[in-house]
């Protein structure tokens, strides 16, 4: 029997997944979960070029002020976003933004508020793979505290509210009863998405650095439904949550 190492298959060659070849992208990715939300982050970048998509792994790259930018989308879950850091980084991303939308918590939290994470509460499946269940899944702290600081200041003087706290990442969106969404509000929890636990944990592990800012598509405690006609204030949360990740990939030179 040979038992295959997956930490040593695989490394300097176009990915399996991703179908990214190393020198395709630059040392930051920006990780919204749709594909089709990466031509939207290209909307802000020169010079951009279709790299691959396959799967629910879309990738685009460009330039934002002179910085090498690259987005790939993650799709839903810590499952595949795993499989997207760990081969990112396979072929030279350092440094992840996940830009993605959220869940409220927390009363007060409207659609297309920007929330910035300070970790994760990991109740997903994915990590428990990777590491004890009393590992942290926390962001680069230089990251979390640039999204915030940018996210205040591009947000200065509009209706966006900025907010800043732990997250919880949850596998199965429709198995969030109301038992579990009053837990997660009782222990102040301000907003539940599904991948950042995932990126906290391989981003840890494997020596990289990640970030996230969400836009809010709904309040799970504040009676703002995701279908509602608030769609446009979180496509317009998404838009300015992207332009923060790539603020603070230049601020940071990420
Ligand atoms: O908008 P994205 O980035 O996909 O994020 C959120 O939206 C999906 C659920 O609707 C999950 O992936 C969740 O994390
Ligand atoms: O974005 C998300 C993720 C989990 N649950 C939600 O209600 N929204």
């Amino acid at each position: 029997m040979t038992v295959v190492d997956k930490n040593s298959e695989g490394q300097g060659v176009r990915q399996y997944h991703i179908g990214i070849a190393p020198g395709e992208v630059s040392s930051v990715a920006l990780l919204p979960g749709d594909p089709f939300r990466v031509p939207m982050i290209a909307e802000f970048l020169t010079d951009v070029k279709d790299i691959a998509h396959q799967r629910e792994h879309r990738t685009m790259t460009g330039y934002y002020k002179g910085k090498h930018i690259t987005a790939t989308s993650t799709g839903m879950g810590c499952p595949s976003t795993a499989i997207a850091v760990e081969e990112l980084a396979r072929v030279g991303v350092t440094s992840f933004i996940r830009v993605g939308s959220s869940a409220g918590l927390q009363a007060g939290i409207e659609p297309g508020d920007l929330l910035v994470s300070e970790g994760t509460l990991r109740n997903d499946g994915t990590t428990a793979a990777y590491a004890h269940h009393g590992f942290p899944a926390v962001p680069d702290l230089k990251i979390a505290v640039e999204l915030h600081r940018i996210a205040l200041e591009l947000s200065a003087g509009s209706s966006t509210k900025v907010f800043s706290g732990i997250n919880a990442s949850d596998d199965a969106f429709y198995a969030e009863g109301p038992e579990w969404i009053s837990e997660l509000n009782r222990l102040g929890i301000l907003n539940v998405e599904m991948e950042s636990s995932a990126l906290y944990v391989v981003a840890r592990l494997r020596g990289l650095r990640a970030g996230m800012i969400c836009a809010a598509s709904s309040n799970l405690v504040d009676g703002a439904s995701l279908y509602s006609d608030k769609n446009a204030a979180m496509k317009e949360g998404w838009m300015r949550s992207i332009e923060v990740a790539l603020e603070t990939a230049v601020s940071l030179d990420l």
